[in-house]
């Protein structure tokens, strides 16, 4: 009679950074009470989402975060062919995403700040401090990949009208809304004992208080911007989510935003990429087990 091999099944470095890119978007989904954005409460300004699709959105991406990894081993350095890789993927990662949401973009700009992290961080996976992760990320965002569509994207047509950056400046840039406001502040928060959810909800408006969100602005235009900024802005100045006054700032914020129609969908997909760094930067089970 054979034994039971009961030893369960390394998984590889791929396989692991996929599962902390999808655990970071379920994170960011299930935190709550953020403003205007779906959460545990509800579907905030948006009528086409919801928290069920926002999970099924992340887990449909797992394939396409892996394959992203796996290309990045594979190449093994930052060039032109890794960079047509991951559009190919990215693209692909889009249509599944719309498959399983039945048309509704989830996930769009999260699959490309993820898509590149998860590559920049399986380049060197002994190198994860968040900056160094983010240069790498930066250095692939800014080649140009031949094969990308130019599509006149929400994203695209705000950057012309005011004159703003977006998600791509955003990674060209290795995402200063993270590494200089989120992050820091996740970490401020937590070193004053704010709790977990608090220090979550921290960087979010830690980011909001400075982000160009696109999608803040095709929704709300510049009124909507500004209600966003200052409004994440007062409640870290009152004391961050962790106090009455930051509670109570926080839900006129949602409140106002909900009413403006102005999600900040930017800012949410780079809080997640603020807690996969975050994980990544801790060492979270990337390596015990992985090959
Ligand atoms: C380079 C791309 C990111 C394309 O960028 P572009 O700006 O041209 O295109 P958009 O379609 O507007 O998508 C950008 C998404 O990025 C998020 N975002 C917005 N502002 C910022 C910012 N300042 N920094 C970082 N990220 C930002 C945002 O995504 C989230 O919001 C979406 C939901 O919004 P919502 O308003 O509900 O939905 P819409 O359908 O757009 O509008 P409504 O009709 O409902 O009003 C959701 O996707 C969130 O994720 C922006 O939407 C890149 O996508 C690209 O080139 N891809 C090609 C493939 C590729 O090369 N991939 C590389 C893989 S690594
Ligand atoms: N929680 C959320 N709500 C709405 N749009 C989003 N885009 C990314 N995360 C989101």
């Amino acid at each position: 009679m054979r034994a039971l091999n009961l030893q369960p099944k390394p998984i590889s470095l791929a396989e692991r950074l996929a599962d902390l890119a999808v655990d970071a978007l379920i994170d960011e989904a299930d935190l709550s009470p953020k403003p205007a954005l779906v959460d545990r409460r509800g579907s905030g300004a948006h009528t086409d989402l919801h928290l069920g699709l926002m999970h099924a959105s992340a887990l449909s991406l797992w394939p396409a975060f892996k394959e992203m990894a796996e290309a990045a081993l594979d190449c093994g350095e930052i060039g032109l062919p890794l960079r047509e890789a991951l559009g190919r993927i990215g693209r692909e990662g889009e249509a599944a995403m719309l498959v399983t949401t039945g048309g509704v973009n989830t996930h769009r700009g999260a699959i490309w700040a993820l898509g590149l992290l998860v590559a920049a961080a399986a380049l060197e996976a002994e190198s994860s401090v968040a900056s160094a992760v983010t240069l790498r990320a930066a250095r692939l965002a800014l080649l140009n990949d031949r094969y990308a569509p130019q599509p006149l994207s929400h994203g695209a047509q705000v950057a012309q009208r005011y004159g703003v950056r977006g998600a791509r400046e955003e990674a060209q840039l290795a995402f200063p809304a993270v590494t200089g406001l989120g992050l820091p502040q996740l970490k401020r928060s937590r070193a004053a004992g704010a709790g977990e959810q608090n220090a979550r909800l921290d960087a979010l408006l830690a980011i909001m208080t400075t982000l160009a969100d696109t999608c803040v602005l095709y929704r709300a235009g510049e009124a909507g911007l500004q209600a966003m900024q200052h409004g994440a802005k007062a409640v870290l100045d009152a004391g961050g989510s962790a106090s009455l006054g930051g509670r109570r700032q926080l839900h006129a914020l949602d409140q106002q935003l909900i009413a403006l129609n102005a999600s900040p969908g930017g800012a949410a997909d780079l809080l997640a990429a603020c807690l996969f760094l975050d994980r990544i930067e801790r060492g979270d089970g990337l390596f015990p087990g992985a090959c």
